[in-house]
């Protein structure tokens, strides 16, 4: 892809795994409303290609979309305890100022950073813990409809409905992902959930790779590594995207720690 790609919420730390493992592939625009400092900022980037705006800020906005053929939409308040001033105002607004003026540009392909806290409410006490543990096989695909868990999760739903629109709309690409729990070098320690959902840095670069690559309409995937631990199929993300997960939380013990995959032996 030789046009730009606008990444928001490019700070972050979805922004920073993705820009770790694909930093030098793309000719990035980065947005965030704090200005990043230089470690996070791949060497190709020159300071005309980052923006310090609020994704409400519609003229800002407009300008760091100029030209560009694709977005990674980040930024927004991550918290599962965000109030509903804040998740109203980033998380929704924002993201309808971000969708807006993408589809009016022309932009052709929208990666949007949903949650797993949309779909939160499947966890019910009947379903819980065993949904968590390697030989449960309940799975939830991305056809089912939202059922939010908290505030933030009805705005990552919200999101997923304004990306909808736009795509019938205006035929924009849409594909809303549902990312699991990010962390970097190790699953989530001693955290059954953490793990059944966990994304590896390599494979969240990986994701947003084929995002920008794949062909779709509008899509929900979801966003986890291969975990043998899972209640999220990421069958739909390796059919439509080419999604290709090299990791897998039961490679480490519970507590985090790599698991040897040969263990040395004394045969000849
Ligand atoms: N980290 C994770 O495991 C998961 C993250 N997500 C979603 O991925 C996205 C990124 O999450 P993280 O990187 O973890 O969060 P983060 O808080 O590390 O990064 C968010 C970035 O967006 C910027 N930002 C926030 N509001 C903004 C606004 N109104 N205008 C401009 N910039 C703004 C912040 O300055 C920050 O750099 C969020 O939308 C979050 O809901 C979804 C599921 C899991
Ligand atoms: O959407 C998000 O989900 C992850 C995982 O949720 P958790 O309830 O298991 O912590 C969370 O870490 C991240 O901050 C959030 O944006």
């Amino acid at each position: 892809m030789d046009d730009p790609v606008l990444l928001t919420g490019a700070g972050g730390r979805v922004g920073q795994a993705i820009l770790d493992g694909i930093g030098e592939e793309y000719d990035w625009r980065l947005l965030d409303r704090e200005p990043l400092p230089a470690a996070k900022v791949p060497d190709r980037v020159t300071d005309a290609d980052q923006y310090v705006a609020d994704i409400t800020d519609e003229r800002a906005v407009r300008e760091a979309m100029t030209g560009v053929n694709a977005v990674i939409h980040l930024a927004g308040d991550p918290r599962k305890t965000a109030p509903w001033d804040s998740v109203l105002r980033n998380n929704i607004d924002g993201t309808q100022v971000v969708m807006r003026v993408a589809a009016a540009a022309g932009v052709e392909k929208f990666a949007f950073a949903s949650s797993n806290h949309a779909v939160g409410g499947y966890e019910t006490d009947d379903r819980t813990p065993d949904l968590y543990r390697p030989d449960d096989d309940y799975r939830l695909d991305g056809e089912e409809l939202p059922r939010p868990g908290n505030l933030y999760g009805v705005s990552k739903a919200t999101g997923e409905f304004l990306g909808r629109y736009y795509h019938d709309e205006t035929g924009m690409g849409v594909v809303c992902v549902r990312i699991g729990n990010l962390t970097k070098d190790h699953p989530p320690r001693e955290y059954e959930r953490g793990q059944a959902m966990w994304l590896s840095h390599g494979d969240c670069a990986h994701l947003f790779d084929r995002c920008l690559r794949a062909e779709y309409g509008f899509e929900i995937v979801y966003g986890i590594s291969d975990n043998d631990r899972k209640y999220y199929s990421i069958e739909r993300a390796r059919e439509v995207l080419g999604y290709d997960p090299q990791d897998n939380s039961a490679n480490y013990t519970f507590e985090g720690e790599p698991i040897a995959e040969d263990p040395p032996t004394d045969e000849p």
